[in-house]
């Protein structure tokens, strides 16, 4: 991470502590209500420039048996941690570089709740990292971090979408003006 970093003001558009954190796309994998086959992952924002999210970790997640797959895993960071760059960016932002640790296995039937945050930004990229507990299910320990994550988000233009905007599937929605698509 650079050593040059700022930590911005919170945008206007980000809701107010405790306020759900809406979805960024209704058929977004990771949060969208419109994807059926997702991950329905739900998000408040915290007290500054994190969010807490949630997600139940149902049967088909399985890799191992009887745990999560790691990349589920991935994927539910991967969308904490681009939530979270919605409370400085009012905009669009894609994933650049994302790095996950694997501390605890994950039983499914667990209820995973992430804390992400910013960590800084400086030009178009903004630095967050993650960490995700089990909250409820048969090994929940709210003391207990059973995974790490860090990733590198950039923010981007409504052009950055224009080459596959004819490969969307499903009514491109835009919930806040500012959608990605
Ligand atoms: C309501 C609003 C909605 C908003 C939705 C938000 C929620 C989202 C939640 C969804 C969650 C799911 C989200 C998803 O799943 S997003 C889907 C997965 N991600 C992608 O598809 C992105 C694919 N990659 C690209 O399009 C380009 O490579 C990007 C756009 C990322 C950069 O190409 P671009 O040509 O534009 O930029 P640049 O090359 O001039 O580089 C610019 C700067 O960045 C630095 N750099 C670049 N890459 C890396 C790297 N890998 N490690 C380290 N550094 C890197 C680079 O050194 C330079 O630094 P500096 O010279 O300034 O120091």
């Amino acid at each position: 991470m650079p050593d040059d970093l700022t930590l911005p003001e919170p945008v206007g558009s980000f809701p107010a502590a405790g306020q759900p954190v809406p979805q960024h796309w209704s058929r977004c994998f990771g949060c969208g209500d419109q994807s059926p086959a997702g991950m329905s992952m739900s998000f408040t924002a915290g007290e500054g420039l994190d969010v807490w999210g949630r997600l139940e970790v149902a049967p088909r997640y399985q890799g191992g048996p009887g745990v999560i797959h790691g990349g589920i895993l991935s994927t539910a960071f991967d969308e904490a941690l681009g939530m979270v760059c919605r409370s400085i960016v009012d905009g669009p932002v894609v994933t650049g570089h994302l790095e996950i640790d694997f501390a605890r296995p994950i039983p499914l039937g667990s209820v995973l709740e992430f804390h992400a945050r910013i960590d800084g930004s400086i030009r178009r990229k903004v630095y967050a990292s993650a960490e995700a507990r089990i909250v409820e299910g048969p090994t929940a320990d709210p003391d207990v971090v059973v995974a790490t994550s860090r990733g590198l988000f950039l923010t981007v233009t409504a052009e950055h979408f224009e080459k596959t905007k004819d490969f969307v599937d499903g009514v491109p929605e835009r919930p806040f003006g500012t959608s990605s698509i």
